[in-house]
Formats: structure tokens, sequence, C-alpha cells
């Protein structure tokens, strides 16, 4: 880690050469093309290459900013010495990287033997963090697929890189699942979809009410699932852990 900051560079411009800094100019490009960029939407596709490095730059010399305004002596503390650059390039190159890349690739297969019956994967780690105070969101997930003779088959490994793109990014629970639904019915085009969600919100935890145990449940019922009382019984209750209903 200590070498890789290291190469990383610290004194490179944050700016582009006409002084708009390069947030500014990538702003402008979404702004112009009347692209949403909430804090959950992917703005790869606005992002030429080599922004991302500007990027970098540009929000390790804001997160500077933010440890001087905390009155933190980042010149002699050595713990803190390079701390700007490690924050920004948690944020930018790991914790909220799936606002800035590109989707992975998925491998799709052709329903060749037409399957139709359910398939769960799970459980799949999530990793995120909530829009409202950037804390972590710590759970799981499982995801059902009733597939139809026309459903594209994808790599089993490939559920969980669309949800670590996804998670990838400040979200709040109810969104994040919904836009994991979205894009694996794009993906795959299935009979029916459901996706459960379990997840620890740190800003319960670790501050505000301090409320160690709680965690939050949700789920999305898709085709089949929805219409399918037996079906999604089925499906809850092969999830291990969790009580069939
Ligand atoms: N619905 C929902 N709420 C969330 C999620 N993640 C965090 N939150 C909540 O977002 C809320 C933000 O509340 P605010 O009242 O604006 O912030 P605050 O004053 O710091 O609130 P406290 O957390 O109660 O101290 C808190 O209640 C969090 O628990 C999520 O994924 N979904």
């Amino acid at each position: 880690m200590f070498t890789d900051l290291a190469s990383t560079s610290a004194t490179a411009p944050a700016a582009t050469p006409e002084g708009a800094p390069i947030s500014t100019v990538i702003r402008r490009r979404l702004q112009g093309a009347g692209q949403r960029f909430h804090a959950n939407d992917n703005i790869a596709d606005f992002i030429e290459p080599g922004e991302l490095a500007q990027l970098l730059d540009e929000v390790t010399e804001k997160m500077q900013g933010v440890l001087d305004s905390l009155i933190i002596d980042t010149e002699n503390d050595h713990n803190t010495r390079d701390t700007a650059r490690r924050v920004a390039k948690m944020y930018v190159k790991e914790v909220f990287k799936g606002r800035y890349v590109q989707p992975p690739v998925l491998t799709e297969f052709p329903n060749a033997e037409h399957l139709n019956e359910l398939m769960i994967v799970g459980p799949i780690t999530v990793r995120s963090a909530c829009s409202h105070h950037l804390c972590p969101v710590i759970g799981k997930l499982w995801v059902g697929i009733l597939p139809n003779k026309h459903s594209n088959v994808i790599g089993l490994s490939k559920y969980a890189r669309l949800v670590d793109w996804v998670m990838g990014r400040p979200q709040i629970q109810e969104e994040a699942i919904v836009q994991l639904a979205d894009i694996i019915m794009e993906k795959t085009r299935p009979d029916g979809l459901a996706v459960v969600m379990e997840c620890s919100h740190f800003c319960m935890s670790w501050r505000g009410v301090r409320e160690m145990d709680s965690k939050m449940l949700n789920s999305v019922m898709r085709g089949a699932f929805l219409k399918d009382p037996n079906l999604r019984r089925e499906f809850l209750s092969l999830i291990p852990g969790r009580q069939g209903g």
C-alpha cells in the first residue's frame, strides 16, 4: 500500500490547462447531456482517459483542506501525513469505484437446454457506504432467477461482480437493490427475479443512535416471483438462515 501511495503523483496539477478543476469539466459534460449525477449514479461514460488520475489529485487537495479544517497537523503527525492521498484513493479507486468505471464484462451463454428451474446464488457480500454520512454499509444478499428459454445464462461469479459495481457507490439500500435488480433483468431477461439484501449500517452503530444489532432487510420481486406465491415461498425457504414465507 505504501509503495503504491509513493508511486502516485502528489504534485500533478488537479486542474485542466484552462484552469478549471477536472471535476468542473466532467460536471459540465454531464449537465450538457442532461445526465443525472447523484451519488449512486455511474458516470464512467463522461470521463475521458487520464482524467481519473487528475480527479484523484483534485480530491487529494480537497481532502487535505478537510484535514486542515479539522486542525490536524498533517505536516508533523507522521500518521496523517499521507492521509489525504489515502482517503482520496480509497474513494476514487476503491469504495466508490462503481461510480467511475464501466460495468464488468459479463460472459453470456445462450440457454441451450432451455432451463426454466429456480436458481439461487448467495450469500454475496455487500460492501457499500450510505449516501447520508458516507459510513460503511456491510451485509449480504441473495439472488433468485427463474430463467426462460430466451434468458441469457451469465457466469455465477458475474452476479458478485455486478453487486460490487452497483454497491461501490454511496447508496441507500432501497435504491441499491432496485438498481441491482434492473441491471440483472437487463442482462439476463429471466421470467422472474428475486433479490433479498440484509445489511448493517455503520451510521446507526458507530455513531448516531448507536444501535449495534439492528439490520435493514429488503427485497425486490419481479415477474414470476411477484405473481406466484409458491415460487416466492420456495426461494425464501431455500435461503439459508431465513424463514420461508
Ligand atoms: N432509509 C434509509 N435510511 C438510511 C440508509 N442508510 C442510512 N440511513 C439513515 O439516514 C438517516 C439520515 O438522517 P438525518 O436525520 O439526516 O441525519 P442525522 O441527523 O445524522 O441522524 P441520526 O443518524 O439519527 O443521528 C439516518 O436515520 C440513517 O440511519 C438507507 O440505506 N436507507
